[in-house]
């Protein structure tokens, strides 16, 4: 579960990223958060994770409050960045070790759980190679599968299907059923509608620091003007003035 508070954050005194938001993920459920570039999303996702420091308001993630326990805090959740060029010198074995190490999973447990998510992504004969002998679907890949080497209950992921090829993507929808279907939580951005549209149990929309609707598909399609795509709902909702 996911909670924020009166969230808000301004970068160099200038530009309002996150105006006061308020959300609530709950157990079991996918959640898309949605939005286009710039609006807020990686700001957002960045203090949910510790990495940026809220204004104000309150942070929890399974009930934990990031800021005044920070270790438990960040047992609750794996997250992967938009960005995955990380780490490139390290083989991709090595770099699961390092994140089996840092969350101390077991060797036993490592290893069944490394050569579980692999073979799923196709990675096994590439944990040999450097990362930075990697594509880039290659880089998100690894950088996912070192976020769930300690099998986090929330999972938290900046833009993760961007540039997976359909398999992966597929297989990483796949996961994330099977984890909310365990009563665990998944929170995604995306700026991408259809892909929300398909897999997400709820969703947020984000523009200019606001959340500008928070429900599900079917309560934004029963919001649509007649002859309007949900598609250009979205647009003209997430339109610059
Ligand atoms: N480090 C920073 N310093 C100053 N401004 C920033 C910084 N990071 C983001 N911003 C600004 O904050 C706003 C929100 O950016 P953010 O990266 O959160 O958006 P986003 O929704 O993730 O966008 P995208 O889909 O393009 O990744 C934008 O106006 C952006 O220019």
């Amino acid at each position: 579960m996911i909670e924020l508070e009166n969230i808000s954050k301004t970068y160099a005194g200038t530009v309002k990223a996150v105006d006061n938001i308020t959300l609530t993920i709950p157990k079991g459920e996918i959640f898309g958060f949605l939005g286009p570039n710039g609006a807020g999303k990686t700001t957002t996702i960045k203090m949910i994770t510790g990495i940026l420091k809220p204004d104000g308001g309150t942070i929890k993630v399974n009930g934990i409050d990031i800021s005044q326990n920070p270790i438990e805090g960040k047992k609750q959740f794996g997250f992967v960045p938009d960005n995955p060029n990380m780490f490139l010198r390290l083989k991709g074995i090595e770099y699961l070790n390092f994140m089996a190490d840092v969350y101390d999973v077991s060797v036993e447990e490592r290893s069944e759980r490394i050569k579980e998510m692999a073979k799923r992504f196709e990675m096994t004969n590439a944990l040999g190679d450097k990362i930075q002998s990697y594509s880039h679907g290659m880089r998100q890949k690894i950088i996912l599968m070192g976020a769930l080497v300690h099998q986090p209950p929330v999972w938290i992921l900046d833009e993760p299907l961007t540039g997976l090829d359909p398999k992966s993507s597929f297989v990483l929808k796949e996961m994330m059923r099977e984890h909310t279907n365990k009563g665990k939580t998944v929170f995604f951005s995306t700026h991408v509608l259809d892909v929300a549209e398909k897999i997400c149990d709820r969703v947020a929309i984000i523009n200019k620091g606001k959340i500008l609707f928070c429900g599900k598909i079917e309560e934004m399609q029963g919001l649509l003007k007649s002859n309007e795509t949900l598609e250009k709902m979205f647009l003209e909702m997430t339109e610059s003035e």
